[in-house]
């Protein structure tokens, strides 16, 4: 595994109006691990995950892209980069199919008309690469679909165009017990098929089962990111509802005791 973070952010400020959200945000994803990313309801994820999207400008702090400086303007500079963001409300069209969905926006073309083949080819290699056999048919409409396997094509739509980071924002939140353990179980694939993955989660049990680091933000600042290894279930809650670990003392990546 890597030393180097794919994705790093130092010292990220941002404030809308008065309002300063982010203080000074430090965070690393690496290449092959899946990053946790928790907090409170308000406590900035989405402003951070915004940000590193392209969404919003930050108004102060640093990105590097692999070791490099970057600045990212527009989602279509981060998803140049290789940066892809799986929004909670999936942002698919029910009245396609699965092919049309992963290609939405970015169709591959023959001269003036679309190269079907091509696409389908595409997309059913890369459902191959994740093991997902979920679905029937890629050609089924999106409509027809469970919620596991519309989570599915929207994580595989954003792993289709050599994305090195993908984010993913609560993908389970809507879902039951047994389509949960198949989403989980496609993150970690994604890891492990070498993509830094960021999770923003609210399920501990989600955090604990698939993540190796953990970044707790605490209005708008990162109280710690540690090991999934190094800390406990209560430790993590503490570090969400108070912004401290308790009397652990635990080191946060950059030295500092959380
Ligand atoms: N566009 C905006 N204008 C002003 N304030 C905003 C804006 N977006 C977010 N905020 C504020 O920034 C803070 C952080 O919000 P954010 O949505 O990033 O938190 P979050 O951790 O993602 O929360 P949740 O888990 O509820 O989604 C909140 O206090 C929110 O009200």
């Amino acid at each position: 595994m890597s030393s180097q973070p794919v994705l790093e952010i130092r010292g990220l400020d941002k404030s809308f109006g008065p309002v300063q959200v982010l203080h000074e945000v430090a965070f690393s994803a690496y290449a092959g691990e899946v990053t946790a990313l928790v907090g409170d309801n308000g406590a900035g994820k989405s402003t951070l995950v915004k940000c590193i999207g392209g969404t919003y400008s930050i108004d102060a702090g640093e990105l590097l892209f692999d070791g490099r400086p970057v600045q990212v303007n527009s989602p279509r500079e981060a998803a140049d980069l290789g940066i892809e963001i799986v929004y909670q409300d999936l942002a698919l069209c029910d009245n396609l199919d699965i092919v049309q969905n992963m290609f939405l926006g970015r169709e591959k073309k023959s001269g003036l008309v679309l190269d079907e083949a091509t696409m389908e080819e595409m997309a059913a290699k890369t459902l191959d690469s994740l093991s997902v056999r979920t679905v029937k048919s890629i050609r089924q409409l999106v409509s027809s679909l469970s919620g596991g396997q519309r989570q599915t094509v929207a994580i595989a739509k954003a792993v289709l165009w050599n994305s090195k980071v993908v984010i993913l924002d609560e993908p389970t939140a809507a879902l039951g017990v047994a389509q949960t353990a198949q989403v989980l179980e496609l993150v970690r694939r994604l890891a492990d098929n070498g993509l830094a993955v960021i999770l923003i989660s609210h399920n501990m049990n989600d955090v604990f089962a698939v993540s190796d680091r953990i970044a707790a933000l605490y209005l708008g600042r990162m109280a710690a990111q540690v090991k999934t290894a190094d800390v406990t279930h209560s430790q993590v809650v503490e570090l969400i509802t108070s912004g401290r670990s308790g009397e652990l003392g635990l080191q946060n990546v950059n030295g500092v005791t959380a």
